[in-house]
């Protein structure tokens, strides 16, 4: 919910993979959406939105300062990926997730219809299937993280770890992006709650694990997420996108070279490591600044945690000294803009660029990587892409870099510039196979297959 220009609320749909991988799914299943309605302190009765039924859990400030920003942002996700910034763990900030988790857990046990299928997802309401499953166990419970699940002597910092790790197995299914992070989980429930598991690596989407928990079997697989891979491919073939790609080239100055680079600004995404690999090679002469530019799309993210504040004033000093350094009158090295930009314009974006740069710490899946394969129509483009981000597992012929090796990501970035014209044809070939192949419908399809038949299954 937003407030619009003459100061009334507004719905509009939230950005980002998960609103646009579920919306479809609850439409063709005829489900209910159970969520924060994105304001804090607003008062919102369940409603109908274009045939979608939304029941609001309302949040007041003090919930979105220590469960939003507090507990989810400030301590699960650095803790979840890889320690980017040191977690706080604050007492008050836990017992506002318990809290906030246990609204969640009674809004849906008084909408869900008797034995209905209920998925909860991600790092924020990792304790609800437990809630709920005390309150309802006539339901079948599916939970999903989007984000990476850490390695076990990470995870171990937790204050509230067994807490964490029981409220996960209230669900029937628990589905992680990669093995890695469903392996984790299966050492985890083995080592802190000496709990019995399947042995053996789990697969993607094919393979899964076991774990007996209170006399029931929950079973733990990995189910890497996607995107509306064929809805994009239609978007970029179409001619508004194609003119207005060719359009930004030409605002851009034609140059030979366009890198983009399009991140909600957050410390995970390796924004800051990529500008200083450009100015590097630039500096080296291994960059032409009079023939290449770099789009970076920035959208706002937690604007009020500390380390994001950090972070974006490093990131937009290091604009300024490339601009400064490189720019000339009428021709700008790196073009910076902190906002979100609509899906049309974006896609455009994906279109025009010669060379995508996306290279977190470590990422759950980035959804970016795959929207930037499905634009590229026309075989053009090369993908530079983080060994730590979820796609790496799919994207071998991407140019694979480790985020944290300077050197190897500056070579990556000057071969993916120089790439031949067949070699690049061929990799993005093989990238657009996978991408279009795997798409979200079928990330959702797979998950709630094996959510279905949990309940016949037996312990592997
Ligand atoms: N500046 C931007 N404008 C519009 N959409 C954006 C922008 N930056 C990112 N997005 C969208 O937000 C989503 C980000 O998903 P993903 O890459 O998986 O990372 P995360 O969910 O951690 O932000 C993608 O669908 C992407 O297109
Ligand atoms: O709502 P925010 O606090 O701004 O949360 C940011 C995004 O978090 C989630 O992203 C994760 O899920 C993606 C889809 O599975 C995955 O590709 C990515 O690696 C994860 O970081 C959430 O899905 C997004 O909708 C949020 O915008």
């Amino acid at each position: 919910m937003v407030t619009g220009a003459d100061g009334a609320p507004e719905w509009r749909r939230s950005p980002g993979g998960l609103v646009s991988a579920l919306e479809p799914v609850l439409r063709n299943n005829s489900g209910g959406w159970v969520g924060w309605p994105g304001q804090a302190d607003a008062d919102v009765a369940p409603f109908v939105e274009d045939g979608l039924e939304l029941h609001p859990v309302r949040l007041d400030s003090l919930d979105y300062e220590r469960y939003y920003e507090g507990f989810s942002n400030g301590t699960l996700w650095p803790l979840y990926h890889d320690l980017a910034v040191k977690p706080m763990y604050h007492r008050e900030w836990w017992d506002s997730y318990v809290d906030v988790n246990r609204r969640f857990a009674e809004a849906t046990a008084k909408t869900a219809a008797p034995g209905a299928t209920v998925w909860v997802q991600d790092y924020q309401l990792q304790l609800v299937p437990r809630m709920l499953r005390e309150l309802r166990p006539d339901l079948t419970i599916g939970f999903f993280l989007h984000i990476p699940f850490p390695p076990v002597e990470l995870f171990m910092q937790l204050p509230w770890r067994r807490e964490v790790v029981e409220g996960m197995l209230g669900a029937d299914l628990i589905g992680f992006q990669l093995p890695g992070g469903a392996d984790n989980f299966m050492i985890l429930a083995r080592k802190l709650l000496g709990l019995p598991t399947s042995r053996g690596y789990i697969r993607p989407l094919a393979r899964h694990g076991s774990i007996t928990h209170e006399g029931r079997t929950v079973r733990v697989g990995a189910f890497p997420i996607s995107i509306d891979s064929t809805r994009i491919d239609r978007l970029a073939r179409s001619r508004t996108v194609r003119d207005r790609a060719a359009e930004i080239r030409r605002q851009l100055g034609n140059p030979g070279v366009i890198m983009l680079g399009v991140d909600r600004l957050d410390y995970t995404k390796g924004i800051d490591m990529r500008l200083r690999a450009i100015g590097e090679l630039l500096q080296e002469g291994r960059l032409d600044p009079s023939d290449t530019v770099m789009v970076q799309l920035a959208t706002p993210s937690r604007e009020r945690v500390e380390q994001y504040a950090i972070m974006r004033r490093s990131i937009e000093e290091q604009v300024g000294r490339i601009n400064g350094e490189y720019g000339e009158v009428g021709s700008t090295m790196v073009h910076y803009m902190h906002r979100p930009v609509g899906r049309e314009e974006l896609t455009a974006f994906f279109v025009a660029a010669d060379v995508m740069l996306v290279t977190p710490l470590r990422d759950g899946m980035n959804l970016v990587a795959k929207e930037y394969v499905a634009s590229k129509v026309r075989l053009d483009g090369a993908l530079v892409l983080s060994e730590f981000a979820g796609a790496a597992s799919e994207f071998k012929q991407a140019y694979l870099v480790n985020p944290h090796d300077i050197e190897g990501v500056k070579n990556a970035m000057a071969a993916a510039v120089s790439q031949d014209r067949e070699s690049g044809r061929r990799r993005m070939r093989a990238l657009r196979r996978q991408v279009l192949a795997h798409d979200v419908d079928r990330w959702a399809r797979m998950f709630l297959e094996v959510l279905r038949s949990t309940s016949t299954q037996e312990p592997q």
